[in-house]
This record gives C-alpha cells, structure tokens and sequence, in this order.
C-alpha cells in the first residue's frame, strides 16, 4: 500500500513537472519568437528609416546639383570641365561625380580617373529613364566599367535645356559597400548568426548579403526562401517563420524602402533565435531531474509518515481473519482512519450479533429437526446428502453424509426427480410430489416430498411418510363409494351440503325430484337450485329460513323445480358431524308427499262431508255454526231445518236407489237455490240444515220459499217411474242470547216439527207464522 501510494505520487510528480515543465517550455518558445519577431521587425524598421534617409540626401544632392545647371547639349560639352568642379561637394556623399552629355558620354568626373572621360552609358536603365522621363533615377547596382570592377549605384538628375529639353546629366555614384553607404549595414549584430539582406525588386538580386557571394545573386525561389520571394515579388511583407535565402530555419523581417524599390530584410536562425529558451530548458531539465530523484525519496517517507495509522490498522484487522481473536479497532492519527475503525467496529458487533443468532437459530433448527416426524435433508441437485436429520435417514434407509438418496427410490420416479432438481426446478419453486420408495424387507413406504431450491447447487427436501394416510385414504375412498352406492339405492332424494350450504351430493331420485335438467347442480346452493314455499301460504321460504333449520326437522313444504313443476315434499335434515371436517354439512332427505297429502285432504273431506250428496255433514254444520257464534255480534243469519215429506215413499216404491238419487237431486236443488256464502248440510236421512249469512227471517222465508217450491216442482223420473215429494222447513235467525249450535238448531227443528204438523210442504218460523 504504502509503496503503491509513494509510486503513485512519484509518478504523479513526474507527470506533473513534466507537464509544468512542457508548459513553460511552449509558452516560453511562443513568447521568445513573438519578442524576436517583435525586435526583427523594431530592427529592419529602424534600419529602412535610416537607409531612406541616406538615399534621400543623396538623390536630393544630385537633383539640387542637376537643376543648378540650365544651358545646351554643346555648352555642357564645352564647359563641362569647368563645371564639375561645382560639384566637388558630392564627394562627400558619393564615391564619384560625373556629367554625361546627352548621348550618355561621361563629358566630366570628380575625381578625374584616367580614361574614364569618354566612357558611354547610353546602354544603362538609369540613363534612358533620366533622358526619357526628365526625372532623378537611383540604378540598379552594376558592375563598374572602372578596373575596380566594384558594385556601385548611380543617383541621376536631369540637366534641361533653357527651353527644357535634355542636355546632359549629373550622377553621382556610389560604391555600394562603402562604409557611408551599406557598410554600416555589416556591422548591425543579430545575435552571432543573424544578418541583413537587400534586395533589389525590379532584378531580384541581392544588392546586400553578409555573404559577399551572396551579392548581385538572384534570390532564392520560392519553395526555398518562401518569405523572401513573397516579399520581393509579390509585395507581402511582415516578419514570418520559414526557410531563410541560405535554406536555413529561420525568422524574418522583411520591410520595404520608400524612396527605392529595394527590400530590407533581417532574419534570424531559429536556432539562434531559441538560444535563450534552450539555456532556460537546460536549466529546468536538471531541475526537474533533480526533483524526479529526490520525488521517490520524499514520497516513500510522506507515505510512512501518513500511512502509519493504517498500518496500525492493517496489524489489527489481521485477527478478524479469526472470528474468536477478533477484537475492537484502535487506531489514532487520522480522523478517516479512525471513522472507518469506528464503522468496522460496529460492523464487527453487528457481525458478531448475527453469528450469535444465527447459531442460536442453527440449533434451534437442528433441534427442531430432530424432533419433528418430517424427514429433513439437503443434498445437491444429484441428489447427493448434505445434511439430513434422524427422520430421514430412517425414511430413506441411508446411513449419512454423502449418500445418494435417490437409490433408495424407485428408478422411474428417480429419475424424474433428477430431472426435476437439476432442470425444471428454480429457486424460489416449489414441488410437491408423491414417491414410492423401493421396497424394503417387504415395506413399500410412500413419501409426500417437498423440494425448493435452496441455492445454485443445494435442494432442501422435506420428507413425510404418507403411507399410513394413503392406506386410511384408499380405505375412506372405499367407504365412500359404498355409502354412494348406498345412498344411490335408496328411493328417497339425498342432498349432501356443505358449511356453506352449497350442494356436495345428490343421489339420482335427488336429482329427479329437484328437476335438474342442465348444468351441475354441484358447488351451487340448494336454495337456488328450487324454491321451497309453505303450502298453506304459498309464500317463498327464504334462504336464512332453511338455513335456520335445525337438525331432526322434517318440515312439509311445496318444492317448485327449475321448469315451473310444483311438488308437495317432506324434507327431513340432519346434521353430519358436530365436529371435525365435517362439521357443518348437511343432510337434507326429500320425500314426494304428495299421496299422503291427497290421502289426508280426503280424509279430511271426508270427515266433513256427507259422501252421499256431497254437502256438508251434521258435525261441519256444527262447527260452522258454533264459529259464527264464537265471532260476536253478528250480522242477520238465518238458520233453516228442512225434512223431505213421505221420503219413505219413494225408497218403498223406487227402492234405496231412487230414494238416494232423490237425495242427491234436493241436494242440488238446494245448490242452486242458495248463494255460495251459505251453508248446506245433509243432517241424516231426508233432513238437511242450511244457514244463510247476511239474511234476516223475512228474506229467508222468501228463499226457502221457493226452494220450496222448486222441490216441490221436480219430478224424479227412475225405473219408468215418476217421483214427487215436498219438503217441510222450520226457520229461525240467530239471535245473540244464543250461545251453542244446538240451541239453534233445536229452534229450528222445533220450527219444522210445526211445519210438519201443521200439514207439510210449508215454512215455519219460531214466531209461529206458516208459509205455503
Ligand atoms: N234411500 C234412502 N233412504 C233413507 C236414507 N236414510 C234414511 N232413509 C229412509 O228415509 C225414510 C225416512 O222416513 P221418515 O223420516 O220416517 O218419514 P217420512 O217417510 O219422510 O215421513 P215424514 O217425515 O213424516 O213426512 C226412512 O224410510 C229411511 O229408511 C238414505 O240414505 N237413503
């Protein structure tokens, strides 16, 4: 650690000088050429200023000296001699003064070399632009005609004519690298390599060069001195960095001379140009090379000073490797070391917390295993033991870790388990599968298995012995079936329900009787399947009513099917079981009643009715009578006794038949001559009672009157005989002293005794009055 940190700051802090180091190194180069760029430039400026001013005063001399001079081509000839001694003052500018004639023969020269009088230059530029254009010429530098051979430069001045015409001209010429001219141009220094040059525009030749080979050269072209060619030919200058005229790398400064078409240039190697920043990079190399090995040095002990509390901590963190020789962090000197000592401290209590728990729990599980009857292993997906408890080594028959458990299961499902735990099975899955175990010492054992992933590799394999269940189930299936074949066979319709009443069973008479024609009728309630009504009302009996039934009931009830049918049913409940899973479930035994209940309304007409004439019988009358008393104040009710008159006759002549026949037709006499609220009942023999409701004693003369009558009228024609007769009736009305039916009817028995007596076919009141 500490040599890693100490490496990475070295190498950090060479990186870092290095970078430092090329910085300054870029800026200090851009910032050496700008200034060497910058006094190049101050320095040809200066220099081109100075050189214009000496052009200048040359020229100026010359045209000062030409205009002083006015006369003709022959007096310049002939007096020429005369004349350039008013020119001796050129001396002192220029090397020569010399007058030419107007053809360009020098007439005159100061001072006078021999053989020179005479010379013609009417071939030179500089003359013919003088004669042709009458204006002051500086030549290009030539090659003296003189034995010297020397470079020189002509300033020529037109000498006019009185009228202005051309008579001759004054020059005065100048050798070029004397010391009044270019020759201080020599001694400028540029460094110890940087020089001057001057070229001449309109040849493109040196007119200046340190190089004296240099001088009256051609300039380089323009791939080998860029700047230069630019500058000379195209007219761009400026300082710029390129290749100089001797094909070195170089800065240049290249400027233009306003009074002449020559070109002013300084340049600079760039070697020498960078001289400065190469004594500055040498000096920042050993610098940054001493830091480079003193870096290491620093660094290695900065990290042991720093470091020092983490290796403290290192020391300390080497016994947590052992969990029982971990102990609290103590580390001093750094505020982050110490927080994360801290950190790591409660870490380790919160470590050491959960050990704690998770051995608790461990044993917990383990004894939880031990006890449980559930077999309990983990093995990896080949089935091979990694843990097992007591149960499942004694289900499995294994004898401990490392065992394969699935030999001891049947090869086919085997297989498929392998399958399943290696494959299909993922974590967080549950499979739940049945599997014989091979048989053993004649046992064949079947285990409810439960697998889950418990990680990539490991299963978790819940064991239970299901044999003994699956024997009671196979069994139970057993009882079932009989008690369904049982309850199949019985004539009566049985509904099995459940704690939520919804149908579990029904036998085939159920499912008869219920009219279940579609869909099953299992899993939905017994009250939707039909509708229970009470069968003297006819109102529906609601679900919480049959709900309400307790066991033991029989109740009967009208059962209305699915298709409209309404049929008369017992329906019996019991309970199945007070407990246990069956706890809630329901019998509900269903009994056609429709017979008894036909039966016992017979009976109870029957009872009621006389079965010859169907009309009431004594006792209904009776009873009808003693209502109509127990009710109270009473509207009129007239209550009449009517017995036939010779009725004997008619059974002595006709026989009983005729007489029985007589019987039923008075009865239907009676019917008809009655309203359907009133009674009729056939009191015995030829005696019936009748009560009319809602009629007082008069009325009920006036209709038993005509009963009367209309008895009287009929004839029963019977065996080829014809039947007559006439009835007597005793009338009476109920009066509220009356207290039982006897009473009353004594009254009008009593009243029809008079009727009788008094000669028969006739009505009797208890006031006595007759009606005939
Ligand atoms: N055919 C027939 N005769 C019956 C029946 N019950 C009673 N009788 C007869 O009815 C007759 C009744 O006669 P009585 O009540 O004695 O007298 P009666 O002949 O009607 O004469 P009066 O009542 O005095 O006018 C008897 O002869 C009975 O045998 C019956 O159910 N059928």
């Amino acid at each position: 650690m500490k040599f890693r940190a100490a490496l990475f700051c070295v190498l950090l802090g060479w990186g870092l000088t290095l970078l430092v180091a090329g910085i300054y190194y870029l800026d200090g180069k851009q910032q050496l050429r700008s200034l060497q760029m910058t006094h190049l430039q101050g320095l040809v400026e200066r220099t081109a200023t100075d050189l214009d001013d000496r052009i200048r005063t040359r020229q100026q001399l010359v045209i000062r000296g030409a205009a002083s001079l006015t006369l003709t081509p022959e007096e310049l000839i002939r007096d020429a001699p005369n004349l350039i001694s008013r020119f001796h003052y050129l001396k002192g500018m220029f090397s020569t003064a010399v007058l030419y004639d107007r053809n360009g023969v020098i007439v005159a020269d100061y001072p006078h070399i021999p053989g020179r009088v005479g010379l013609s230059v009417a071939e030179r530029g500089y003359f013919q632009r003088t004669r042709d254009t009458l204006t002051p010429q500086i030549s290009e530098p030539f090659r003296a005609k003189t034995p010297s051979r020397r470079h020189v430069v002509v300033f020529s001045a037109p000498i006019l004519t009185p009228d202005g015409r051309f008579a001759g001209m004054l020059a005065g010429s100048l050798e070029l690298f004397s010391p009044e001219f270019f020759g201080e141009l020599s001694q400028l220094a540029i460094g110890k390599q940087g020089y001057i040059v001057l070229v001449a525009q309109q040849s493109r030749r040196f007119l200046f060069h340190p190089d004296p080979a240099w001088v009256d050269h051609p300039i380089p072209s323009r791939t080998q001195a860029p700047a230069l060619y630019r500058a000379v030919v195209e007219n761009r200058f400026g300082v710029s960095e390129g290749a100089l005229s001797r094909g070195e790398d170089g800065l240049a400064a290249l400027f233009k001379l306003q009074s002449v078409n020559w070109v002013l240039g300084a340049a600079i190697p760039l070697h020498e140009a960078y001289l400065p920043l190469q004594r500055f990079t040498r000096t920042l190399l050993w610098i940054g090379l001493a830091m480079m090995l003193l870096l290491p040095l620093l660094a290695w002990l900065a990290m042991r000073k720093m470091l020092a509390p983490l290796s403290v901590l290192q020391q300390q963190l080497q016994h947590w490797q052992d969990p029982s020789t971990a102990g609290a962090l103590n580390v001093v000197g750094s505020s982050e070391l110490v927080e994360m000592a801290n950190t790591l401290n409660a870490l380790l209590a919160g470590r050491q917390a959960f050990e704690l728990r998770l051995s608790e729990r461990e044993a917990f599980f383990r004894a939880l295993n031990d006890v449980s009857p559930l077999g309990v292993l983990v093995c990896d997906r080949q089935g091979e033991i990694r843990y097992h408890n007591q149960v499942a080594a004694q289900m499995l028959s294994v004898s401990g870790i490392g065992c394969n458990w699935l030999k001891n299961v049947d090869a086919a499902e085997s297989s498929r388990l392998i399958q399943l735990m290696a494959e299909e099975l993922t974590i967080g899955g549950l499979v739940q599968r049945r599997s014989h175990l091979s048989p053993q010492q004649g046992l064949r054992l079947l285990l409810e298995l439960r697998l889950t992933l418990l990680d990539d590799a490991h299963c978790l394999v819940i064991l239970l012995d299901v044999t003994q269940q699956d024997a009671e189930q196979q069994a139970l299936a057993g009882e079932r079936e009989r008690a369904l074949a049982i309850l199949g066979s019985i004539s009566d319709a049985v509904v099995l329900t459940n704690q939520c009443d919804e149908v579990e069973y029904l036998n085939l008479p159920a499912q008869a009787l219920l009219g279940i024609k579609a869909g099953d009728p299992l899993g939905r309630r017994l009250c939707n399947l039909v509708d229970f009504r009470h069968p003297e009302t006819g109102m529906l009996l609601a679900a919480y009513e049959l709900d309400g039934l307790t066991a033991g009931t029989h109740v009967e009830l009208d059962m209305e099917t699915e298709d409209g049918e309404v049929r008369a049913v017992v329906l019996a409940l019991s309970s199945v079981a007070a407990q246990g899973v069956m706890q809630g479930y329901r019998v509900y035994v269903l009994r056609d009643d429709a017979e008894r209940r036909q039966r016992e309304q017979e009976q109870r007409y029957q009872a009621t009715h006389d079965a010859l004439t169907g009309l009431l019988n004594r006792r209904a009358l009776q009873q009808e009578l003693s209502q109509l008393l127990e009710g109270g104040r009473l509207p009129a009710v007239t209550v009449a006794m009517l017995d036939l008159d010779y009725f004997k006759e008619v059974n002595d002549k006709g026989g009983h038949q005729a007489g029985d026949l007589m019987l039923q037709a008075v009865a239907g006499l009676l019917y008809e001559g009655l309203r359907d609220s009133d009674s009729i009942a056939r009191m015995g023999g030829d005696e019936f009672a009748l009560i009319l409701r809602h009629c007082d004693e008069a009325d009920g003369q006036q209709v038993l009157n005509q009963i009367r009558q209309r008895i009287e009228c009929y004839r029963l024609a019977f065996a080829g005989q014809s039947f007559t007769l006439s009835a007597s009736i005793g009338l009476t009305q109920i009066q509220s002293s009356d207290a039982t039916p006897e009473e009353v009817l004594a009254r009008a028995d009593k009243a029809c005794y008079a009727a009788k007596f008094s000669g028969r076919n006739r009505i009797a009141t208890t006031q006595g009055e007759l009606l005939s």
